[in-house]
C-alpha cells in the first residue's frame, strides 16, 4: 500500500490508485493541507501585521500606531507640536529633540525652551530602565511647555509628518541605545536604535526642505583600545571595544556619507561619562547610589595587575552648555529636497571633564554624601566592552564652540545626591 508520506516529489508522477478507499485518503489528505495552510497562512498574518515592533524595548508600536490612527493627523496634535515648536526669542531656533525623555534629552530640552526656542521632543519610552523616570522627565518638560511625541525614530512616517508641521531648523538626536556592557546581552537593539534608528532620521532630514542642521550623540567609547591619552578628536578610533562603541563609530561614519552625498550639516558630540540629576539609573553613579543606600554591596572594577580603572566624568549642565553651543554654531545644510548644492559642515567635538577619576573614588565621594560605608566589592574588570580609562582634549571644543566645563565630581555628586534622595527618599522607595 501506497502511503501519502511515500509520494514522490514531482506531483505529476504520483499515480492515484482509483479505488474508494483511495478517494477518501486523497479527500483527508486536502483537508488536511487546507487546514495547515490556513494555519500557516494565519501565522503569517500574526507575524508581519499583528507583532509588536521590532524593537525589543518598544512598549507600545508606535509606528504602526501613527499608520493605522489617526491619531497623528489629528488637529489637537498640531496644534500641539506647533505651539511646542514656537519660538519665543529673537534669532531663536526650532528643535526637533529626539530621545527628550532620555536624561540629556530632558536638560537640552528644557534649556532650550528656558532662552526662547522651539522644542518639539521625540521618544519612544522604552523599557531599556524604568519607563516611570522617563514619564516624570516628561510632566517636567511639559510643565515648561515641551510636548514629547511618542514615537520611534524608525517611523519614517511619524518624522515625515513632523515636518510637515514644523520646518524644523535644528534637530538634537541624543535618542539611542546607551550602555556599553548591555551590548552583549541584546546587541540588536543597538542595531535597531543606533544604526537604524540614526539611517530613518538623516533620510528624512535630508529630504526635508529646509534641510535641518543636525547635532547628534556620539561617544568617547569609540576611542576603544587607544591607550594615547588624553583623547583628542585626531586620535584612531578603529578598535572599539564593544558593540555599542561600533555603533557610534558606525554613526560617525554615517554623519560623513549623508554629509558628503546631501550636503547635511552634521555636528557629532562625543560624550565622557555623563552624570547629574535625572541621570540613567543604568550607570554606575546611579545604581551605586541605590545600592549603598540599600546597604548591598557594589561592584568595584579594577584592570590587571589592580590597575585603577577611570573615567572622565562630565556633569550634565557642562554638557547641555557644549550642545547649545554646537547648535548656535551649526552652519545651514546646503541642500534640499535630497539634493546636495554645495559643500556642508561636518564636525566631531570631545565634551569631557579632562579630570578622570577612579572609580573607588568616586565611591569614596557617594559615601561621605551618603553618609554610608559601602560594602566595596572589588573585581576584575570584566571583558565585555569596558575600556580601563577615558580622558578627553577638549581643546577644539573650546576653541570652537567655547566649551569649558567648570563642575568637578565632587560638586556635581553632591547636585546628583540631592536630586536623588528628594526623588526616591532615602531608602524605602528606590530606583529600579
Ligand atoms: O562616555 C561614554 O562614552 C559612555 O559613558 C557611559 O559608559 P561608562 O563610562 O561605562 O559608564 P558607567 O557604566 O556608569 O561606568 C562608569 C565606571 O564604573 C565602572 N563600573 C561599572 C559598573 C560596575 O558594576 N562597576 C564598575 O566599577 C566602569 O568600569 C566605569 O569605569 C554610558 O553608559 C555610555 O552610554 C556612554 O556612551
Amino acid at each position: 500500500m501506497k502511503h501519502i508520506d511515500c509520494a514522490p516529489s514531482t506531483p505529476g508522477k504520483f499515480k492515484i490508485e482509483k479505488s474508494p478507499y483511495n478517494r477518501l485518503r486523497l479527500h483527508s489528505y486536502l483537508a488536511k493541507l487546507t487546514f495547515w495552510s490556513l494555519v500557516f497562512l494565519g501565522l503569517i498574518y500574526l507575524f508581519f501585521y499583528r507583532s509588536p515592533s521590532s524593537s525589543p524595548h518598544t512598549t507600545s508600536d508606535p509606528s504602526r500606531r501613527s499608520l493605522r490612527s489617526s491619531f497623528y493627523r489629528d488637529a489637537n496634535f498640531k496644534k500641539t507640536v506647533r505651539a511646542s515648536a514656537k519660538i519665543r526669542s529673537r534669532n531663536g531656533i526650532s528643535v526637533l529633540v529626539t530621545g527628550a525623555a532620555g536624561f540629556v534629552g530632558t536638560h537640552v530640552s528644557a534649556a532650550l525652551k528656558r532662552r526662547g526656542d522651539g522644542v518639539v521632543g521625540l521618544d519612544n519610552f522604552n523599557h531599556y530602565y524604568d519607563p516611570s523616570l522617563k514619564k516624570a522627565r516628561q510632566a517636567l518638560l511639559e510643565r515648561t511647555g515641551v510636548y514629547i511625541v511618542e514615537g520611534d525614530i524608525n517611523d519614517a512616517s511619524l518624522l515625515k509628518k513632523l515636518f510637515e508641521i514644523v520646518p524644523f531648523t535644528h534637530v538634537m538626536h541624543l535618542a539611542a541605545q546607551a550602555g556599553v556592557r548591555y551590548a552583549m546581552e541584546n546587541p540588536s537593539s543597538y542595531v535597531h536604535s543606533n544604526i537604524a534608528g540614526l539611517v530613518s532620521l538623516l533620510e528624512v532630514c535630508k529630504e526635508a526642505n529646509p534641510q535641518p542642521s543636525i547635532v547628534w550623540a556620539s561617544s568617547s567609547s569609540v576611542y576603544g583600545l587607544n591607550t594615547k591619552v588624553p583623547f583628542s578628536e585626531r586620535d584612531r578610533t578603529d578598535q572599539p571595544a564593544s558593540l555599542y562603541a561600533a555603533t557610534k563609530k558606525a554613526g560617525e561614519e554615517i554623519a560623513h556619507t549623508y554629509n558628503h552625498i546631501y550636503g547635511l550639516s552634521l555636528t557629532g558630540l562625543r560624550f565622557f561619562t555623563v552624570y547629574g540629576p535625572w541621570g540613567r539609573p543604568d550607570m554606575a553613579y546611579f545604581f551605586f547610589t541605590r545600592d549603598m543606600l540599600k546597604g548591598k554591596s557594589i561592584p568595584i572594577f579594577e584592570g590587571a595587575n589592580h590597575g585603577t580603572v577611570a573615567r572622565d566624568f562630565t556633569y550634565i549642565d557642562d554638557i547641555v552648555k557644549g550642545c547649545l553651543a554646537a547648535l548656535d554654531t551649526a552652519e545651514k545644510s546646503t541642500g534640499s529636497g535630497g539634493k546636495k548644492k554645495g559643500p556642508a559642515q561636518l564636525r566631531v567635538y570631545n565634551l569631557g571633564n579632562t579630570s578622570p577619576v577612579p572609580v573607588s573614588d568616586l565611591v569614596s565621594i557617594l559615601e561621605r554624601l551618603l553618609k554610608v560605608k559601602a560594602k566595596r566589592l572589588v573585581m576584575k574588570l570584566p571583558r565585555n566592552g569596558d575600556v580601563q580609562f577615558t580622558h578627553a582634549n577638549i581643546s577644539l571644543a573650546l576653541r570652537e564652540l567655547g566649551y569649558k566645563p567648570t563642575t568637578d565630581l565632587q560638586t556635581g555628586l553632591k547636585k546628583f545626591a540631592r536630586w536623588y534622595l528628594s526623588y526616591y527618599g532615602s531608602g524605602k522607595k528606590s530606583a529600579q
